[in-house]
């Protein structure tokens, strides 16, 4: 007998009610979260800005460090505090270490090769491992004098046109990851390997997201054909797909010609090459180093330009930090000669400057959501295996507990009486970079091109708001934008060349 529309209405709310009833009773061995609806959760709740913010108020309105959302019958699980960040992904990162599989970004984009959102297997710790005998925190000798010419060159480019300050500094995170990963030598305008990597980054980040997409909510929708009205998704994953890979292959063969004319500097790409085993198959190691290399930039440029513009907005804020840096610097390193890494233990007041940068407005607020991997329990919580986990770095780092006063910069509270650095003081890099055995794994490298970055442009520039038309300071708006990194609105300022001994400095040590 055929199915009467009466009988289909009947089924389909069976169906629902039994979903709805399988999710209330999940729920109940799960953290506290916002008032959800029936079937959709949380959906609507979601914020698309300034989540991290926005997760922090639900955590005080709930009184609890640990939230939960429900997004479409989907469990994610915003950890508030540093101690619960602690006890789950790094006490036990064994089984808290995947990444969440988000269908927009993985199977759509094809970034499933990207180290810090693949998936916690071989091919994962294959390219770690690669990564960390390249850049060993000990090695120190494989970047620094990369990160040093960059820094040079951009206070140089400065002097030349000191209206585009905010934006040639792009070019030392950039120019020093390129070098770092392909041997490149970053063009100081219109650099092609810059242009394609960058055209392929911008729609990652965002779609590094949970929830950014719909089909992250609801995979079946991969399966939608792209004619389908409302599949435009599908048409921007292709496009977005297709400069992944001249990215990610066309800086690749670059490199691998280059080593092959002589015509290289060395880098991760060159070294990985010359140590090819020979009695293997080769393209799969090949493939490992493409992936490795590609990944360089991917971390490092708009993580580590988000901090280097956090600073610029953070001298404009707060005149007096830069005059107290301006001052150590001028009493340690002098006028004749600019900063370099051999000042950094008797720059107290500089490495307080960083820190307070990475916790004041962290470059990476929700750090990147881990994926639990089997069932768990803490604290009287039932987890299932697939919740996802968003530690808010930026709740943490706002911790009135842990930095009283949190929306001030304040690098002072960094320091002793003695204006020592004051080890009882919470560091943020150990939350500003993640947790567990995903953590940021060139977080020396991020620290590195920073502090010089700071105590470079802070000995040579003044840096202050441009002033309107009746006088009054224009300063940047404190509004970050949504994204894995996140950074602040366009912004402007005005660098000033502290003297003319500051210009003559610069321009004698341009490498
Ligand atoms: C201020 C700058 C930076 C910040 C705030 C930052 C932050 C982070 C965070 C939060 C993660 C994820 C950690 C987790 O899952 O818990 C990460 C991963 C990673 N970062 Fe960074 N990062 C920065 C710069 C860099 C630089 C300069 C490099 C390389 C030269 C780099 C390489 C990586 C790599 C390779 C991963 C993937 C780790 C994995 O999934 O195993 N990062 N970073």
């Amino acid at each position: 007998m055929p199915l009467t529309f009466t009988d289909v209405v009947v089924v389909l709310l069976t169906v629902l009610f039994y979903v709805e009833y399988r999710n209330r009773q999940k729920l109940k061995s799960l953290p506290p979260g916002p008032k959800r609806l029936p079937l959709i959760g949380n959906i609507l709740q979601m914020p698309t800005s300034l989540e991290w913010e926005v997760y922090a108020r639900w955590g005080k309105e709930l009184n609890s460090d640990i939230i939960h959302l429900d997004v479409a019958g989907r469990s994610l699980v915003v950890i508030n505090s540093m101690k619960i960040a602690n006890d789950l992904l790094d006490k036990r990162s064994s089984i808290y270490s995947d990444r969440p599989i988000l269908p927009m970004l993985h199977d759509l984009m094809g970034w499933e090769w990207l180290m810090s959102m693949a998936h916690y297997g071989e091919l994962w710790k294959t390219q770690r491992r690669l990564f960390q005998q390249q850049f060993h925190p000990s090695n120190t000798a494989v970047y620094e004098d990369t990160v040093i010419e960059y820094v040079r060159e951009f206070l140089s480019d400065v002097l030349d046109t000191p209206q585009n300050a905010i934006t040639l500094s792009k070019r030392i995170p950039g120019g020093v990851a390129l070098s770092l990963a392909y041997g490149f030598k970053v063009k100081r305008n219109d650099d092609p390997f810059v242009k394609l990597v960058e055209d392929a980054l911008e729609p990652a980040s965002l779609a590094a997201i949970p929830g950014a997409f719909l089909v992250d909510v609801f995979p079946f929708l991969k399966y939608v054909p792209e004619f389908v009205p409302g599949a435009g998704f599908k048409r921007k994953a292709k496009e977005w797909r297709q400069g992944m890979v001249a990215f990610k292959e066309g800086s690749f063969n670059e490199a691998r010609s280059r080593l092959a004319l002589g015509n290289t500097r060395s880098s991760l790409t060159s070294r990985c090459l010359q140590l090819l085993d020979t009695t293997k198959a080769i393209e799969p190691q090949l493939e490992v180093i493409k992936n490795a290399a590609g990944m360089i930039y991917a971390a490092a440029s708009h993580t580590t330009i988000s901090a280097i513009y956090t600073f610029f907005v953070a001298m404009l804020h707060y005149p007096d930090a830069m005059k107290k840096a301006q001052a150590e610097l001028d009493s340690v390193i002098g006028h004749s000669r600019l900063p370099d890494f051999g000042d950094r233990e008797n720059t107290p007041y500089i490495t307080a400057v960083l820190k307070e940068v990475l916790r004041w407005q962290p470059a990476t607020p929700q750090a990147v959501p881990h994926r639990l991997m089997q069932n768990d329990a803490y604290d009287g919580y039932a987890f299932l295996a697939g919740t996802v986990f968003v530690p808010n770095v930026w709740a943490m780092l706002h911790n009135e507990d842990d930095y009283p006063d949190p929306m001030t910069f304040k690098p002072e509270r960094f320091l002793d009486s003695d204006n020592r650095i004051n080890h009882q003081i919470q560091d943020p890099s150990v939350m500003a970079f993640g947790f567990g055995r995903r953590i940021c794994a060139g977080m020396h490298i991020a620290e590195a091109i920073v502090w010089l970055t700071i105590a470079s442009v802070l000995s040579s520039f003044d840096i202050t708001p441009p002033i309107d038309d009746e006088g009054n300071k224009i300063l940047p708006k404190l509004l970050y934008h949504s994204g894995i990194s996140s950074y602040p609105q366009p912004f402007n300022a005005i660098f000033k060349p502290r003297s003319r001994d500051a210009e003559s400095v610069i321009r004698a040590a341009e490498v």
